[in-house]
């Protein structure tokens, strides 16, 4: 049976086909997700922005569903990047999902279906375990088996309320400089190499896309500044650093600047504390913005009054057990557990069915199992519990998963809890 026939053999044949394509067809692949995802630029400033990315990583990933009429007209894609994000056991390869549509005169026919049924087969037969997005919306990616496994917080803090703690930590060796961003990105990288190994949902941020992260087009900033870099360091090197703009605003009563935070990241906490001393001290300014945040940020312990800052819960990373034995076997656990999980998944049915899932500090091993299970429930829990923010108490609440043997969550929840909050930051 082909891909993208569907299981009824009297539905009628669906038309198109699902198939690899190449750097020349990208165009066309462009046209198609630009259009999904409601771009506003024209297929021509969008290839310019995302040439280079893609070039540098190539095109052999990138699938697209084409109508089998005369012309093969491009209706659908679905494309990855190759990964290398840290999950709970460590860096390890993870396919990122992106540039996912389909032409809007095709919705609701199972094209999309289709290109994730090919792309999961493709990762797993390349022997990636795990598989991750951002979501355009909540409501699609479930019934493909991933799970809403992180939370990052966009937060506003106004003038007089960002001061920091008189307790907070602060070293006077510690200085700040502001450069432009190219001229210190060897300290970026080095920071960014530091924290991205341990914090769980970060990627390894390879060149091409530094380059993508350091771009700065006027045409794309939207009314505010060229990007800088500030950095914070001693005598070991750099320990954190911010990328903002600032936007230059006035009224009738005076300056209402704005700063606006792309990313900041530290080693250490005196690092935070003068970074975000920097970011409060700008003058003219009322208002700084952080674009996103970890949700165990230390900025929220440090300032005085953390009640102020307006803080707003967004879900990033989708994460996606592609080999379930596997990204179950390779991950800490921190505490032991035993039981037989009954797993359900379409779209990998290699993942489906009923597991013993013996779990320690150093891993699990998960075998095949014939007895009674002690959990039911979809891979798309297992891929939202796995970072250790999204508990399965919160699906069993909902009656959304069925407990057989009673404190199986609990002690799975505990299992699987992380102290530290995962954190991606970028928008693949
Ligand atoms: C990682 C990323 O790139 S995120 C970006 C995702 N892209 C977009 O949001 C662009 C705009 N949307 C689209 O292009 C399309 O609507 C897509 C890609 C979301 C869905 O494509 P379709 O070909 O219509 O999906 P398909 O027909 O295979 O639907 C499969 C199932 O998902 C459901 N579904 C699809 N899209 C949505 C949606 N936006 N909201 C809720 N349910 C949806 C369908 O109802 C169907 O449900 P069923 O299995 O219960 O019958």
């Amino acid at each position: 049976m082909s891909e993208n026939q569907k299981a009824d053999p009297a539905a009628p044949a669906p038309g198109w086909s699902v198939r690899h394509s190449d750097a020349d067809e990208f165009p066309e692949a462009a046209r198609v997700f630009g259009q999904a995802l409601l771009f506003s630029d024209d297929v021509d400033t969008m290839l310019g922005l995302m040439r280079p990315l893609h070039d540098a990583l190539g095109y052999e990933r990138l699938l697209v569903a084409v109508d089998d009429g005369e012309g093969e007209e491009v209706i659908g894609t679905a494309n990855h990047f190759p990964f290398e994000m840290t999950m709970p056991g460590g860096p390890v390869p993870v396919a990122g999902v992106t540039g996912v549509g389909v032409w809007p005169t095709h919705r609701r026919r199972g094209v999309l279906s289709s290109l994730m049924r090919r792309q999961l087969a493709d990762i797993h037969a390349d022997g990636v375990r795990y598989a991750a997005l951002w979501a355009s919306e909540g409501s699609i990616y479930e019934r493909f088996g991933y799970g809403s496994a992180c939370t990052e917080l966009s937060t506003s803090v106004s003038r007089p309320h960002g001061t920091l703690r008189a307790d907070a930590p602060r070293d006077p060796a510690l200085r700040v400089v502001l450069r432009e961003p190219e001229r210190v990105r060897a300290d970026l990288e080095r920071v960014h190499a530091a924290v991205a190994a341990t914090q769980v949902g970060q990627f390894r941020r390879t060149g091409p896309w530094w380059d993508r992260s350091l771009r700065d087009d006027a045409a794309q900033r939207g009314g505010r500044s060229p990007l800088v870099a500030a950095v914070v360091g001693g005598q070991d090197g750099p320990a954190g650093y911010a990328l903002y703009r600032t936007r230059n605003r006035w009224a009738d009563d005076g300056a209402q600047g704005e700063v606006h935070v792309q990313e900041i990241t530290a080693t250490t906490p005196a690092a935070w504390t003068a970074l975000f001393e920097h970011l409060f001290s700008r003058d003219l300014v009322v208002r700084t913005v952080f674009d996103s945040l970890p949700a165990d940020c230390p900025l929220h312990h440090l300032l005085t009054d953390r009640g102020r800052a307006v803080a707003q819960h967004h879900p990033s990373l989708w994460v996606r057990l592609v080999d379930m034995v596997g990204a179950l076997s390779e991950r800490p656990y921190a505490a032991p557990f035993e039981a037989v999980l009954e797993v359900t998944d379409r779209y990998a049915p290699w993942n489906a069915g009923r597991w013993r899932l013996k779990a320690g500090a150093e891993g699990a091993r998960v075998e095949p199992a014939d007895g009674a299970p002690d959990l039911s429930l979809d891979v798309h829990h297992l891929g939202a519990a796995h970072l250790g923010q999204a508990p399965l108490t919160g699906y069993l609440r909902a009656g959304l998963i069925t407990e057989h043997t009673p404190g199986t969550v609990d002690a799975l929840d505990t299992a699987l809890h992380r102290f530290d909050a995962p954190f991606c930051g970028v928008v693949f």
